[in-house]
């Protein structure tokens, strides 16, 4: 849910375009449904339903990954699993630093999907000298003093901004000097970022304004008389890019 973009050009080193890389998680957590349920194989065009995108974007994402699944059969749900964590680079663990540990960053180092997806909470961090050693989830508290020794001790590349908006650059420079390549951002605010790092925003209050659109285009058309179109019923938060809209806005 978040967005994506930064200083990169619109296909991967490796030949994966990022509209691709951009649907992998999705097709992933439909995937992981199926692996739970021990079903071992799929369909593209159960697959594709699953994950909220047309089979024929399905095929082709795949083919990126040299996977053409078996005429009949579909394609080894296992083996699909492997090889987008693999593709993702999902199979090493990534260890994420929170910047901010009031409600948001508190809620979001509770939160145990990102072990089960290969993301270790390593260290939180935050200004407010009382909240330095102050247990969350099981982890001691840091004093931002100590920020940039925090990311070096631990080997972090991905760090998450949970501030205020008003020191979420600043947050964001030291993270970058400090060795961080990638952020996810929440604060309502635009980071800017040298070539090479990426940033991620997440604005749920942009979610809901997409939404409200939808309920007052509805509201007319009923108004009106007439059904609202299928659209209107879609689940951005499935989508990726390619006429699947991102439910992130760019950083
Ligand atoms: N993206 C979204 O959908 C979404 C949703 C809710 C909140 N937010 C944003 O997330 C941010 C946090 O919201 P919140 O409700 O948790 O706020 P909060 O006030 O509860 O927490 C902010 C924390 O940041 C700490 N902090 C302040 N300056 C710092 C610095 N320089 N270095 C490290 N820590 C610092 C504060 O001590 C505090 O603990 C805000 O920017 C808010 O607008 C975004």
């Amino acid at each position: 849910m978040a967005t994506g973009r930064t200083h990169r050009p619109a296909t991967r080193s490796r030949g994966i375009p990022e509209a691709t890389v951009a649907r992998l998680p999705l097709y992933l957590r439909a995937l992981t449904a199926l692996s739970e349920r021990s079903v071992p194989t799929v369909s593209s065009e159960e697959l594709a339903a699953a994950a909220g995108v047309n089979s024929a974007k399905l095929r082709k994402d795949f083919s990126y990954l040299g996977s053409y699944g078996t005429r009949g059969v579909g394609y080894d749900v296992e083996y699909l699993v492997y090889q987008i964590s693999r593709e993702l680079g999902l199979t090493q663990d990534w260890p994420v630093v929170i910047v901010g540990i009031g409600n948001l960053g508190a809620a979001l180092a509770n939160y145990g999907g990102f072990a089960s997806r290969g993301f270790r909470v390593a260290a939180l961090i935050d200004a407010d000298p009382a909240m330095t050693g102050r247990q969350v989830a099981g982890i001691a508290v840091q004093h931002s003093d100590d920020l940039e020794k925090i990311i070096s001790d631990n080997g972090v590349s991905i760090g998450v901004i949970t501030t205020p908006p008003g020191v979420a650059q600043q947050v964001c420079d030291r993270l970058v000097a400090a060795g961080v390549t990638s952020i996810l951002n929440f604060a309502p605010t635009v980071l800017s970022v040298p070539d090479g790092v990426d940033v991620r925003k997440v604005d749920l209050s942009i979610e809901l304004q997409i939404l409200a659109f939808h309920e007052q285009r509805k509201a007319g058309e009923e108004h009106e008389g007439t059904a609202p179109p299928v659209a209107a019923h879609q689940d951005s938060s499935e989508q990726g890019p390619d006429g699947d809209v991102p439910a992130v806005m760019p950083a």
